[in-house]
């Protein structure tokens, strides 16, 4: 059985910032995980490259010959690996063992969520080859000020959910730049009927009955609530509420033990949750 995270989200939401730090942790506590890059137009990296899609196929090289714009070519790219996940995916998968912990780094573009199936013919590679698959959903908490970007940020993610059918946790990331805790702390574990009364102040009188719609789809998909993810906060395991800043706030540590209960990595090793009595579902 091997293990995976897939870090997605919106342009510049931290995917690549939360896989170096995640790496970084995880190399200060002696575990071992693998980030693999899939962005084919990615070229920075801060932690190493395990796989790299750029091996398979350069957006250059797709935008030069195909003569195709970046967003273009970089679908042409992804499509391209769907055509070779057997061979490509199969042989780079074949480099790691049973356990190993593999994080992968996507690329931004919404439409590989919403418009193409190659993520989830992806994902389902995975788990032909017994990886169990968290989805990570990232959202940048400087869009969350106010009710209609968070709505719309529910919305994206749901949208990921409902594709990929996969256990799924959201984080909003960049914590640190937040000034005014207000912003976020109404939308963590938000309230249904505050956040319509919100949202029909917001719009218009002819999208009450829309808005009310979008609150119950947010609301009977309970998941969607969001870790707020501070890089700069101490690792420790708690969810301990408020910081120095007085905001709500958690750390990487925190974060990863959440998806490892998500993905069952580390039952066998960990004595707590060995003990863990599944019919004690929270
Ligand atoms: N202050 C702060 N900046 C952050 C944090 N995470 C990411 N950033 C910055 O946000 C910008 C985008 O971060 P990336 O990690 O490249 O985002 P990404 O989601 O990988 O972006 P794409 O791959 O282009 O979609 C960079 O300038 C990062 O330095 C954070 O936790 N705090
Ligand atoms: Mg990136």
């Amino acid at each position: 059985m091997g293990y995976a995270q897939l870090v997605i989200g919106p342009a510049g939401s931290g995917k690549s910032t939360y896989c170096s730090s995640l790496h970084q942790h995880c190399e200060t506590t002696r575990r071992t995980i693998h980030i693999v890059n899939l962005d084919p137009a990615a070229e920075n990296f801060d932690y190493p490259v395990a796989m790299d899609i750029r091996e398979l196929i350069s957006l250059d090289d797709v935008m030069e010959e195909l003569g195709l714009g970046p967003n273009g070519g970089l679908m042409y790219c992804m499509e391209h690996l769907e055509e070779n996940l057997d061979e490509w995916l199969t042989e780079e998968l074949d480099n790691y063992l049973d356990d190993d912990y593999l994080v992968f780094d996507c690329p931004g573009q919404i439409e590989l969520f919403s418009h193409v199936p190659v993520v989830k013919n992806f994902v389902e590679h995975l788990r032909r080859k017994n990886f169990n698959v968290c989805v990570v959903y990232l959202l940048d908490s400087q869009f969350i000020t106010d009710v209609t970007k968070f709505i719309s940020g529910c919305m994206s993610s749901l949208s990921a959910m409902v594709q990929l059918e996969l256990p799924h946790v959201n984080i909003l990331s960049k914590m640190d730049l937040v000034t005014n805790k207000k912003d976020v702390e109404n939308y963590l574990d938000p309230e249904p009927q505050l956040l319509l009364a919100e949202l029909n102040q917001r719009m218009a009188p002819q999208f009450q009955k829309l808005n009310k719609s979008l609150i119950e789809v947010v609301d009977q998909y309970s998941m969607v609530s969001f870790l707020p993810l501070d890089l700069r906060k101490e690792s420790s395991f708690s969810f301990n509420g408020k910081d120095q800043y007085s905001l709500p706030s958690c750390s990487i540590q925190y974060i990863l033990s959440q998806i490892d209960n998500c993905i069952q990595y580390g039952e066998d090793a960990d004595v707590k949750v060995k003990n863990f009595d599944p019919e004690e579902d929270d």
